[in-house]
């Protein structure tokens, strides 16, 4: 089944982007973000582990809806989505690229830093995109100034976003919800402590969207 890229978007304000060094750790971080309150979890395949893990919460938490992050490549899509991914996420963005998600069926949320990178992608039929390294590339101002002139577009801002600066992106509206990593820290994985990865996670899923 394909559901929009909007629609999963839409079901919390922050995407967890998981990076996962062990894959014995991601059933129980994936159950403690769903019960926080955060069901679309993004798992990044820059660890070896990430296509086991990814596997493991597919197979084993049926409430999350998880992703693949970092997906660079048509082969890496590919791969993903037969490890059970239900949407992909990319960094920048190319045609193959882009082609091959159209080509997948797989909800596809391409990463963009520039206006011309986010009307290209317009042109092939995204209307949601990842503004990425959001803290790094202009951050608030830069969704502000690309409101009126971008106004079908949305974005998921990820890079750099913190708590605290979280509730000012989501408050703007051309932003559908935001990336993070901080609901996951290394250190509360490492040590398994899926109460602080729960608590965060609760914080994080009662933020407001415009
Ligand atoms: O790997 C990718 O494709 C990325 O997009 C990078 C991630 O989005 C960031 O690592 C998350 O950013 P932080 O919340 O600043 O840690």
């Amino acid at each position: 089944m394909t559901v929009d890229i909007a629609a999963i978007a839409a079901l919390a304000p922050v995407i967890p982007v998981l990076t996962l060094e062990n894959r014995d750790s991601a059933v129980p971080l994936a159950r403690a973000l769903v019960r926080g309150g955060l069901p679309v979890l993004e798992v990044t395949l820059r660890t070896e582990a990430a296509l086991d893990a990814l596997r493991a919460i597919a197979r084993e938490v049926p409430e999350a809806i998880v992703g693949a992050g970092t997906v660079l490549n048509p082969e890496q899509l590919e791969r993903a989505q037969r490890a059970g991914a239900r949407f992909a996420v990319s960094p920048g963005c190319t045609c193959e690229l882009a082609r091959a998600a159209r080509a997948s069926g797989l909800p596809f949320l391409p990463g963009v830093q520039t206006v011309s990178e986010a009307m290209t992608l317009a042109e092939q039929g995204f209307g949601l995109l990842k503004f990425f390294p959001a803290d790094a590339a202009g951050g608030l101002t830069w969704l502000k100034a690309v409101g009126a002139p971008l106004a079908d577009l949305r974005f998921c801002p990820t890079g750099g976003i913190t708590p605290e600066t979280a509730p000012a992106y989501l408050a703007l509206a051309n932003v559908a919800c935001v990336g993070g990593s901080w609901v996951a820290p290394r250190g509360a994985v490492a040590t398994g402590d899926w109460q602080s990865v729960e608590r965060l996670a609760a914080t994080a899923s009662t933020l407001k969207r415009r």
